[in-house]
């Protein structure tokens, strides 16, 4: 990925924890690296096609200026999530927040906090088999919709499927959707849940009868093997009701523990079970 850099643009504010540094203020020096494809402006010189980094800066010093945080922690948080939000061509920010005039009584250069943010990539499995199905799964979506952090940018058509595992409940309607997010894979996790509570969503039978279920399938290339998330989603490569209209939406995206694509996988266990 191709850079745009500002560097140490100064700005007066009053972020800090003791009440003098807030009454105050003092000088910051803001760093960003913002990762983007700078290639069709390049090609076609036309600033409509890249960020304007003049902006940029404008947007820095004005939200730095106007808003007040306790630790540098969360002001770099905050501009970085500014950047992604305000700029969606930047897909990751780099963001270094300096305060050489923090209050330390020693001598040094500087003190500061250096993070990077992204934006994320992830594909969702959905599914119900109670009540009015096909609401469900649309409610699911318009609140996912709602999520600031959280853009749905595929949906795969529904389909009805028998019940895998627990055979003795109704049909599902299944389907896929791929989103954008700036959310951590546990963040997304906690979101999911909400939206499943907000439907009724009971947990009373594992692979049971659901309003509504919602599964983080793949994150990014991420591999997660935690206690509460397995990512890839552990048993996706045996489901057909997950890899159809996951192929639908994102048939060469390439299933980082077994280095398949999700289409391979899926005409693999087509022919498994024929
Ligand atoms: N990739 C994942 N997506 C969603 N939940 C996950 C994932 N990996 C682990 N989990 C954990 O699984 C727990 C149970 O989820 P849920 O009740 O939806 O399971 P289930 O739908 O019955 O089974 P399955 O996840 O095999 O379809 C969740 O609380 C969550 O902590
Ligand atoms: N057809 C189908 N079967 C299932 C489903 C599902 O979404 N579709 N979900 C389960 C647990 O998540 C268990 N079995």
């Amino acid at each position: 990925m191709d850079k745009i850099c500002i560097r140490r643009l100064e700005v007066y504010a009053h972020h800090g924890v003791y009440e003098e540094e807030k009454r105050l203020g003092q000088k910051f020096y803001i760093t960003v690296e913002m990762e983007l494809d700078t290639r069709a402006a390049g090609i076609s010189d036309d600033l409509q096609a890249s960020v304007n980094y003049g902006e940029v800066c404008l947007g820095i010093v004005e939200w730095t200026k106007s808003h007040r945080r306790k630790l540098i922690e969360a002001a770099a948080e905050d501009i970085a999530h500014y950047l992604l939000v305000q700029y969606p061509m930047v897909r990751k920010v780099t963001v270094e927040l300096e305060k050489p005039g923090a209050p330390v009584p020693y001598a040094f250069d500087t003190v500061l906090v250096h993070i990077e943010r992204s934006r994320h990539q992830a594909f969702l499995g959905i599914g119900s088999n109670l009540g009015d199905r096909q609401m469900n799964l649309a409610a699911a979506i318009r609140l996912l919709e709602a999520v600031p952090d959280i853009q749905v940018t595929k949906r795969s058509p529904l389909y009805e499927t028998a019940p895998y595992g627990y055979t003795d409940q109704p049909p599902f309607l299944n389907g896929c959707i791929g989103i954008e997010t700036l959310y951590t894979p546990e963040e997304l996790l906690r979101v999911l849940h909400e939206i499943e509570h907000k439907l009724g969503r009971k947990r009373e039978i594992h692979w049971g009868p659901r309003t509504l279920d919602l599964d983080i399938l793949f994150y990014d290339d991420l591999i997660l093997d935690t206690p509460d998330l397995h990512i890839p989603h552990a048993d996706m490569a045996n489901r057909e009701f997950v890899l159809q209209p996951l192929s639908d939406i994102a048939g060469d995206f390439r299933h980082p523990v077994i280095n398949e694509t999700v289409n391979a996988l899926l005409a693999a266990l087509k022919k498994q079970s024929n």
